[in-house]
């Protein structure tokens, strides 16, 4: 079957473990997959022994990973040239607020504007708010944006909004549009 690398960033881990579970899905369907910290990659990492390539990456302080952004554009032609999917976790996405909402979707449309990244299939996902990894400062910045997007305030323990069965999804959608277009041989996509 097919080889994907799932190249993330992540800053207290949970676009990480999202990555790991895409990987553990794609294996579950008889793939070779790979979840790799983008910051751990060479800039020109060789892209051409994949047939598939998964980008994730967390929203801090309005802005994704550093690291992603250098990754997505060392690689851009190699990239262009391959089926790919892009996810993005933030608090954003977990707000019933619509406002919120409407935040995370335009940090996808930033990003994929100024990358030039054209994803064959996109998602934003909930993340998690990590209270117990946070230093003094971060913890009372986060609280207050809680306030405003959950409500979820104490600080004595950690929550987690992903919606694994999302997550699931998104992988079997993704994994199956790059099982046709290996079938078939098609570099269109559908
Ligand atoms: C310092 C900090 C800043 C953040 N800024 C934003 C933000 O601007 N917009 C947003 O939607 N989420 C924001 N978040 C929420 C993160 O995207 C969320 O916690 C996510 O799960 C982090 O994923 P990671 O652990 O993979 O880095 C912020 C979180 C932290 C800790």
């Amino acid at each position: 079957m097919g080889s994907f690398l799932v190249c993330y960033g992540s800053s207290e881990g949970q676009t990480a473990k999202i990555a790991d579970r895409i990987a553990a899905r794609l294996r579950d369907r008889d793939h070779e997959a790979t979840a790799v910290d983008a910051g751990a990659l060479e800039t020109d990492y060789p892209l051409g022994g994949f047939d598939a390539v998964v980008v994730g990456s967390s929203i801090h302080v309005g802005s994704h990973q550093a690291s992603v952004r250098s990754f997505v554009e060392a690689n851009a032609e190699a990239l262009a040239a391959l089926p790919t999917a892009f996810f993005q976790v933030s608090l954003s996405s977990v707000a019933d607020d619509p406002e919120w909402r409407a935040e995370a979707a335009r940090y996808v449309e930033e990003f994929l504007e100024d990358t030039g990244f054209q994803p064959d299939r996109i998602a934003r996902f909930g993340g998690a708010l990590r209270y117990s990894k946070y230093g003094f400062l971060k913890r009372l910045v986060m609280k207050r944006s809680a306030r405003e997007a959950t409500g979820d305030t104490d600080t004595s323990r950690d929550y987690e909004y992903t919606d694994w069965a999302e997550v699931e999804g998104f992988t079997d959608d993704f994994a199956a549009f790059v099982e046709r277009r290996v079938a078939t041989g098609s570099n269109e996509p559908t």
